[in-house]
């Protein structure tokens, strides 16, 4: 039996793919709180944006959130804007032991150039978006992180590996 593990950073930065790959590598739960939402919503990220605007995702983020409270033995993948609401910090920190994946924009733009899933991220200037959006939300993710990983260069594989070591 292991805390939660919970990852955060900014979108394309890895934390649903790594997410998945450690909990093979711990064989504990996964939870992908975007995938959840998408599943209790019978909807699209997208479709939930558009349809009803990012103040309600929002909602339903924390929401989710506080669910997670009842939650143990799982490696939880949030969402890269769940920092952005200080009681969302607060939250996060009493679910579990915060992990934050930094990416630099050469790293976050290969992963995330040409998907259409992240509706914050459908600008023609993605790179100006992504360059600003990083400087605003850096230090939220810094204050909730109790540990930080570098992932920019470095494969799937290592990254597990590392997270590994250092639990
Ligand atoms: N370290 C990495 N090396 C190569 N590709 C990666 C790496 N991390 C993530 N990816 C790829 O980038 C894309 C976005 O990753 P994802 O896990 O969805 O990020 P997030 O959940 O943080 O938004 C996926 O196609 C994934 O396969
Ligand atoms: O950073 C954000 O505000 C968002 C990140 C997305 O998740 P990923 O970080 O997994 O892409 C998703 O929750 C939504 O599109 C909003
Ligand atoms: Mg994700």
């Amino acid at each position: 039996m292991i805390d939660n593990i919970l990852l955060i950073g900014f979108m394309g930065s890895g934390k649903s793919t790594v997410g998945k790959e450690l909990s093979k590598a711990l064989d504990c739960k996964f939870i992908d709180m975007d995938y959840e939402i998408e599943h209790k919503e019978n909807r699209s990220i997208c479709d939930i944006f558009n349809t009803d605007g990012e103040d309600h995702f929002r909602k339903l983020e924390t929401h989710y959130l506080q669910s997670l409270l009842k939650t143990d033995n799982a490696i939880i993948s949030t969402g890269g804007g769940v920092v952005l609401k200080e009681g969302n910090r607060k939250l996060l920190k009493a679910i579990g032991k915060v992990i934050f994946l930094h990416a630099d924009v050469e790293h976050i733009v290969k992963n995330v150039k040409d998907d259409t899933t992240r509706p914050l991220l459908q600008s023609d200037d993605y790179m100006k978006t992504i360059t600003d959006m990083l400087e605003s939300r850096e230090d939220k993710y810094l204050s909730s992180a109790d540990i930080i990983i570098q992932t920019s260069g470095k494969s799937v594989a290592c990254i597990v590996d590392e997270i590994m070591t250092l639990l």
